[in-house]
């Protein structure tokens, strides 16, 4: 079965999004996207609509996010506040890679005013082929992160 991806972004990078989902709803590795905002003109900014999307996945209704804005960092920040999200700006193949593979994080922000279209579909395109290894050495390391949300 494919991914269900939420995408969702702020004014600072509505164009990425677009040209983002559309590779994205073109890609085989992907049953389903989600458009979680925003549009041109609706003038949300990146907290809400992160956490937004993040509550998505957290739900069970997404597999993964892309979430865009100008540095992509609000928005990892701000999906990083709901609980059981990870989510970092990874702009390199290599932290692409690594984002999956030892964090297991379910959410790849990307900044429009950071990296060129070209890379960013790129990086997007290696993001779908990553997958976690549960028994792998990273796992004890992202059950350990897991350990001191829930407050022990
Ligand atoms: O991380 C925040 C984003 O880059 C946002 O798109 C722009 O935020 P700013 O207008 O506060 O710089």
């Amino acid at each position: 079965m494919g991914y269900r991806i939420v995408i969702a972004c702020d004014d600072a990078a509505i164009e990425y999004k677009e040209t983002l989902m559309r590779d994205l709803e073109g890609d085989p590795r992907v049953d389903k996207v989600i458009d979680a905002g925003v549009s041109k003109g609706e003038g949300i900014d990146y907290p809400h609509v992160a956490v937004r999307a993040a509550r998505m996945i957290s739900d069970g209704d997404a597999d993964r996010g892309l979430l865009l804005c100008g540095t992509g960092m609000g928005m990892a920040i701000s999906a990083n506040r709901v609980p059981g999200i990870r989510a970092s700006v990874a702009h390199d193949s290599f932290s692409v890679e690594r984002l999956i593979k030892s964090n297991n994080a379910q959410v790849l922000a990307l900044g429009q005013r950071v990296i060129g279209i070209e890379l960013a579909r790129r990086l997007v395109s290696e993001w779908l082929g990553h997958a976690f290894d549960p028994s792998s050495p990273s796992a004890r390391k992202v059950a350990a992160l897991e350990s001191y949300e829930s407050g022990a």
